[in-house]
């Protein structure tokens, strides 16, 4: 299975040890195909421009969106890349699960709640804790599915 990660970069890089911990786990369930966004060492400027630019992170992320099985994203930190994926992922009829942890005091964007219709777009709130727990419960589901 091909997931895809989301993940908070130039939105500001508070959580990474989080999707970290999201990414490990991920990986006993596939690919990870966007894995650099839980690397520690990611700054908030993101990728380096010598890759070949924002075009070039743009398009190779859409590719692999295009390609995947199952988006997963953190989506606690704001992030309008985070966000532009997710709107791009639902426009290509992508299962989408969002964990938002409640302890952050933040109000989650109401056009990420809003869009939740429980088959294709899920959005849990979790604990920190809870992360592995959570995504067990989530692919335990869609195997059954
Ligand atoms: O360097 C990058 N590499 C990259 O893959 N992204 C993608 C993956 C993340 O899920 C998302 C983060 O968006 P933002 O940087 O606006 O927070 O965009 C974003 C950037 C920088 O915007």
């Amino acid at each position: 299975m091909k997931i895809y990660f989301c993940g908070s970069i130039r939105g500001g890089r508070n959580d990474v040890h989080v999707y970290r911990r999201i990414v490990e786990k991920l990986r006993s369930y596939g690919t990870v195909l966007t894995e650099h966004v839980s690397s520690s060492e990611l700054t908030d400027s993101g990728e380096d421009a010598k890759t070949g630019g924002d075009k070039f992170i743009h398009d190779r992320d859409m590719d692999w969106l295009r390609q995947a099985d199952l988006v997963v994203a953190e989506v606690t930190q704001p992030s309008l890349g985070v966000g532009y994926e997710l709107g791009r992922a639902i426009d290509m009829r992508k299962k989408v699960l969002c964990l938002f942890r409640l302890s952050s005091q933040r109000t989650l964007s109401a056009m990420i709640r809003g869009a939740e219709d429980r088959e294709l777009f899920v959005v849990r709130d979790y604990r920190e804790d809870e992360a592995e727990n959570v995504l067990e419960e989530f692919f335990t589901n869609l195997r059954r599915m």
